[in-house]
């Protein structure tokens, strides 16, 4: 028998990965359908796709912007909400199948640690929510009965690896990195770029501060975390390594040395669909790869001196406790600055490492631990400023 629609919660719906798995839902009307939508200031953007895929609800993060949205819906039988509370709020509804957690940095924690409260499958994109509270989630994730599913591109390449593999053992993970736009850049070089060309992607089309991130490679960095807390592999055993054309999106090496890669078109709509369709494949409108048109698939190593927030990822993750949470409450302030142009490329990694020295350090933190550290580490950040 057919199972029922998936009903899918989308957080974030307005940006990279949320227009993204729209078009992957529109792709599939029998499949899924829309039960929220989320976004936090692009009104306009957020009525048009509730006029499209007409959700029981619509949740604005912005409190300012409530009226605006209300009124801009107010001939349809759409509830309109307001604020972080009401995300939370809002993704443990009863008829939610999946939970898309596609919004941007911090912001994501608190939605995702009510949603796996209420069991549902989170479909998770935010990265930052594992680099922050990687252990916390895990472990809540496992009392609640709540599947993680990786949208991250390189973490759905290794999850399909791993499908069927069972108990067999791992020597490692190989985690594929583009190298960013910068990748043959002198530190000289590095000292003098703009964020014009740090937003340019070679591979990938993505919401700004995760493009940022993969210039500056922090982006591999919190994958390597975000990597850990996935498929539980010491961060020893996960190596990185650039491979420019992004077709490869990640290897998983076991015991008798056989490598499994996952391949497949820069596109993110192939993880989405495969984290809301999970555990069967959909078709989708990719152009499928034709190797004889590939002319190479080149590898290099890290240049970890030239790409320092890679190097801060690992201790910070091999520090643990409430580390990698100061890391990235330093990256975020540090990559927002970068976007306003008030600091320069390579002052964002002098921004971490001063405050990764600066913040307290807290060996077993509990989650109010970490909205504390969150807030003394940006606060610590924005004074290297
Ligand atoms: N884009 C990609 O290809 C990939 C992204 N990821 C990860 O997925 C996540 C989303 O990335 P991406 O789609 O690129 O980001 P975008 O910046 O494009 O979109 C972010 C979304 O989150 C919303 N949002 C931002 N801040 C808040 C907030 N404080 N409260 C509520 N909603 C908020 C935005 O709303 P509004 O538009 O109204 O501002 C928007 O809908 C990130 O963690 C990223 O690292 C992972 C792999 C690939
Ligand atoms: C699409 C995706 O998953 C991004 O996180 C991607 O990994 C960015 O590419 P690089 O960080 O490898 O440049
Ligand atoms: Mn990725």
């Amino acid at each position: 028998m057919r199972e029922e629609k998936r009903k899918i919660a989308i957080l974030g719906s307005t940006g990279s990965i949320g227009t993204q798995a729209l078009d992957v839902i529109q792709q599939h009307p029998d499949r899924f359908e829309v039960f929220a939508l989320t976004a936090n200031n692009h009104v306009q953007l957020l009525v048009e796709q509730a006029r499209q895929f007409l959700p029981e609800i619509v949740v604005i993060a912005n409190e300012k912007k409530y009226t605006e949205v209300k009124e801009a819906l107010s001939d349809l039988p759409i509830k309109v909400w307001a604020g972080s509370d009401a995300i939370c709020q809002m993704v443990q509804s009863e008829a939610i199948t999946i939970v898309l957690v596609a919004m941007v940095g911090f912001s994501g924690l608190k939605p995702t640690i009510s949603a796996i409260k209420a069991g549902k499958t989170i479909a998770l994109a935010n990265k930052e929510t594992l680099v922050v509270a990687g252990e916390l989630i895990t472990s809540m994730a496992l009392a609640h009965r709540a599947p993680i599913l990786p949208v991250d591109s390189e973490h759905s390449a290794i999850f399909q690896c791993l499908n069927g593999e069972g108990c067999n053992r791992i020597n490692k993970i190989i985690l594929t990195a583009s190298g960013g736009p910068f990748r043959s850049f002198s530190t000289e070089e590095l000292a003098k770029v703009t964020t014009t060309q740090a937003l340019k992607h070679p591979n990938w089309k993505m919401g700004a501060k995760v493009t940022i991130d993969s210039s500056t490679l922090m982006n591999k960095g919190f994958e390597v975390i975000e990597a850990k807390w996935l498929f539980d592999v010491a961060p020893s055993d996960i190596e990185v390594v650039i491979h420019p054309q992004s077709i490869i999106h990640s290897m998983v090496q076991f015991e008798d040395t056989s490598i499994i890669a996952q391949l497949g078109q820069p596109d993110m709509r192939l993880p989405i669909q495969y984290a809301l369709s999970y555990p069967e494949r959909l078709t989708l409108n990719i152009k499928p790869l034709d190797f004889t048109e590939i002319s190479s698939l080149t590898f290099e190593k890290i240049d970890y001196d030239k790409f320092r927030n890679l190097t801060f990822a690992y201790q910070a993750i091999e520090m643990g406790g409430n580390m990698p949470c100061i890391l990235n409450a330093a990256n975020e302030v540090a990559v927002a600055s970068f976007l306003q142009e008030s600091i320069g490329f390579l002052q964002m990694s002098e921004i971490i490492e001063k405050t990764m020295q600066k913040s307290t350090f807290v060996k077993t933190p509990d989650l109010d631990d970490y909205f504390r550290t969150d807030l003394e580490a940006r606060t610590i950040a924005s004074e290297f400023i």
